[in-house]
């Protein structure tokens, strides 16, 4: 049967990246989305504004909610002290499949745990399942209708602290018009927006850099 576009993007890291250089992980990822497939990876000029936001909270433990084929994990895991943690939900179990090869390959496992699930479903259970208090940044790349529900759901499970870090991706393409508007007027937020592009294309996306003030 044909492969998918996930195990085609994967083919592209094991043929063109150097096993342990997450720089040529993510270098494969971007030269195979630019010209061979689309695929929904952060890319890399917003990867860019990720990668400065991740620099400057140098966290210790960090949510990524969407993990796909673990482009930006990599991309936020290379940056990470040795201690810290990231921890990634992916819903799709063929996405899981691809991403912790994607995240092998980068030589980065030792920093990720990749959980398949609902978001709903795992973010009650942060705590009690990983041993983590808070977490110094999330990065919200999931459905784009669950990033304004699952905030106030980490809310209210307490796994922000005063000063966490949200960043959300396609805030204005698929777009998350709920959540732009509850981060942009709500008192508990300080937002900014980084206007960029859609992943390998010209289309307006942006990041919402949001921090919350507890
Ligand atoms: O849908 C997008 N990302 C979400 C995939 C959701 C799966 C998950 C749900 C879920 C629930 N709980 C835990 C983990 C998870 S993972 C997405 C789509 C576009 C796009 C697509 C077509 C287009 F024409 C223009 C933009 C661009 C992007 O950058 C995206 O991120
Ligand atoms: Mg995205």
């Amino acid at each position: 049967t044909r492969s998918t576009r996930p195990q085609r993007l994967l083919g592209a890291v094991q043929k063109n990246a150097t096993r342990g250089d997450p720089c040529s992980v993510i270098q494969a990822i971007d030269h195979f989305c630019r010209n061979k497939e689309w695929a929904m990876n952060v890319g890399d000029e917003k990867g860019c504004i990720l990668d400065a936001v991740v620099s400057e909270v140098n966290p210790a433990t960090v949510l990524e909610l969407g993990t796909y084929c673990g482009y930006s994990t990599v991309r936020i895991a290379r940056l990470l002290p040795p201690d810290a943690k990231l921890i990634t939900l992916e819903f799709n179990p063929d996405f899981a499949a691809i991403a912790r090869q994607v995240i092998a390959w980068a030589g980065l496992e030792e920093k990720v745990q990749l959980v398949e699930g609902a978001s709903g479903d795992w973010i009650p259970r942060m705590k009690e399942q990983f041993g983590v208090k808070t977490f110094d940044l999330v990065f919200l790349d999931h459905w784009k209708d669950r990033y304004l529900p699952d905030t106030k759901l980490m809310e209210e499970c307490g796994i922000l602290r005063k000063g966490s870090v949200l960043l959300a991706d396609n805030v204005i393409c698929p777009g998350t018009p709920d959540y732009l508007e509850f981060v942009r007027n709500s008192p508990r937020y300080e937002s900014q927006y980084f206007k960029s592009h859609l992943e390998y294309t010209k289309v307006e996306d942006g990041l919402e850099k949001s921090v919350f003030l507890g």
